[in-house]
């Protein structure tokens, strides 16, 4: 690593090796400074005889991600997107400069390994201690390890670093450039791309893409048999009866047939606005799925050496009346079948993160995640991160907790895998992003759809546990999915 004067942080705490130039971008942002960052990583390139990953970070002007992924949208390109308002962040980037995809239980390792060995060939400049600055890797991972031929828009687990990302953190707006850089390679064209990005992105004009196409939904229909669901549950009582496991997670698929291509983006401009203590998410493949949805649920997410996760699993209703919403809450927060259910999330993940060998603070009863649609007991868990520990660890050790999966894990993975009349993909599976200074956040893809031109597959699933009513679990799944429906239905025109 090159260690340069003047910088706002130490590198060496920064980030591992990542090498940083100190050219003064900021002072000098003319095509010249470029050329000559540019160079400096040719240089590296051609000395090293390896690809470079130049990345440029600037502080920019209000920016809204989700409106410029909006604005510049490509129905075949990589894209992520994640914003959860409540917490006053987004980010948003498309189309990758690197890529990986990896099947099999070492998915998380193998992930880990990618971005390490990439680490040593990333060559940044700006402000490094911006929220969202340098390169991000965004990623996802599907509920089980591998997916079979069924399955083919997600991998078990992929990884890319975008061309471009742009994000907010409360007040601070951050618009970052990547760029490969081979060894003997003309590097002009890559100046004139960044440059033209650079201008667009310091004053944004939200220029109007083509307005996408007015859709309606043609068609609604559960998938697989009549009453899968209902035989699953009392399938499901019956093996936690015979001790086979304590809970186990079931879920439903709707599958929605649109007169119409559907433009994904313009679903979360409503999730995000209709859920804001959701994270909103669209992962979007090269072949043109779009996974999306808005999530209450974060799987973990570390920043500056602390670690973050939480257990939500017990559910009821809203009423509009107060009164009648106050008596749903305060029943929830009794319901001895809630509790149980809860408590076995709490109990797995405690376990999970002693096993990494960390210390976890865990309030000794839940409170609630008061959302639009429904209400859950929530427990939030964190403490400090140890040396050595990445996110993707954590990612790894954690799931899938028996919120959406079950306790003893293996076992009820076993059922859910062969009841389920559908794969489930990404449903439950994890979306986020994270960065070489170890910091990111996962969500649980929940509440969520796989949207592909004019069709969509809409995911709900409820937790079961001795005492469960298994028409009540249906409606729960209903209310779950209705989030989304409803925003499906209002982008439609
Ligand atoms: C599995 C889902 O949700 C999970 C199940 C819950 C429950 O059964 O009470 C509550 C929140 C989530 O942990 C889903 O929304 O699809």
């Amino acid at each position: 690593m090159v260690r340069r004067p003047g910088l706002p942080v130490d590198p060496e705490k920064l980030v591992a090796r990542m090498e940083i130039i100190d050219i003064p971008l900021e002072g000098r942002a003319d095509m010249d400074g470029l050329r000559a960052f540019l160079s400096a990583c040719l240089d590296a390139a051609n000395e090293d005889g390896h690809d470079k990953i130049a990345s440029i970070t600037l502080s920019v002007k209000h920016i809204d991600p989700l409106a410029v992924l909006d604005s510049i949208y490509e129905g075949d390109a990589h894209h992520f997107y994640m914003e959860n308002p409540y917490r006053e962040w987004a980010v948003a980037g498309a189309e990758a400069v690197v890529s990986a995809s990896w099947n099999g239980p070492d998915r998380f390792q193998q992930a880990r390994t990618f971005a390490a060995g990439l680490d040593e060939h990333v060559i940044a400049i700006g402000d490094l201690s911006l929220p969202f600055s340098g390169p991000l890797f965004f990623a996802g991972f599907s509920f089980y390890d591998s997916v079979d031929g069924r399955e083919e828009a997600f991998p078990g687990g992929q990884v890319f670093v975008p061309q471009w990302q742009v994000a907010r953190a409360g007040d601070h707006y951050v618009a970052v450039a990547n760029a490969l850089i081979r060894p003997g390679m003309d590097v002009e064209a890559v100046a004139q791309r960044i440059w033209s990005a650079h201008r667009k992105f310091s004053a944004y004009t939200y220029d109007q893409p083509p307005r996408p196409p007015v859709y309606h939904i043609l068609e609604e229909r559960e998938v697989g048999p009549e009453g899968t669901f209902l035989k699953n549950v009392a399938l499901a009582l019956e093996a936690i009866k015979k001790g086979s496991y304590n809970k186990i997670v079931l879920s439903r698929a709707v599958d929605l047939l649109f007169d119409n291509s559907c433009q994904p983006l313009k679903i979360l401009n409503r999730l995000r606005r209709d859920y804001p203590r959701c994270s909103s998410f669209s992962l979007q493949s090269e072949n043109g799925t779009s996974f999306i949805g808005a999530t209450p649920e974060r799987l973990v997410s570390v920043d500056n050496g602390r670690y973050t996760t939480e257990a939500i699993a017990g559910s009821a209703a809203r009423d509009p009346s107060a009164g009648e919403d106050a008596r749903l809450a305060r029943d929830l927060l009794a319901s001895e079948k809630d509790l149980r259910e809860h408590g076995h999330v709490v109990e797995s993940i405690r376990r999970r993160l002693e096993s990494l060998g960390l210390e976890a603070r865990i309030p000794d009863s839940p409170g609630l995640l008061v959302l639009p649609n429904v209400q859950h007991l929530r427990t939030p868990i964190n403490g400090p991160l140890k040396e050595g520990v990445h996110i993707l660890d954590l990612a790894e050790a954690l799931h899938p907790t028996p919120a959406v999966g079950g306790t003893p894990r293996e076992d009820a993975l076993k059922d859910i895998f062969k009841w389920e009349p559908f794969p489930r993909g990404m449903f439950a599976g994890l979306t986020g992003w994270f960065d070489l200074r170890g910091n990111g956040e996962f969500a649980v893809g929940i509440r969520s759809a796989l949207v592909r031109d004019s069709r969509a597959r809409l995911f709900a699933g409820a937790g079961i546990v001795e005492g469960s009513i298994p028409e009540m679990e249906l409606r729960e799944t209903t209310l779950k999915m209705e989030a989304l429906l409803r925003c499906i239905r209002g982008a439609a025109g």
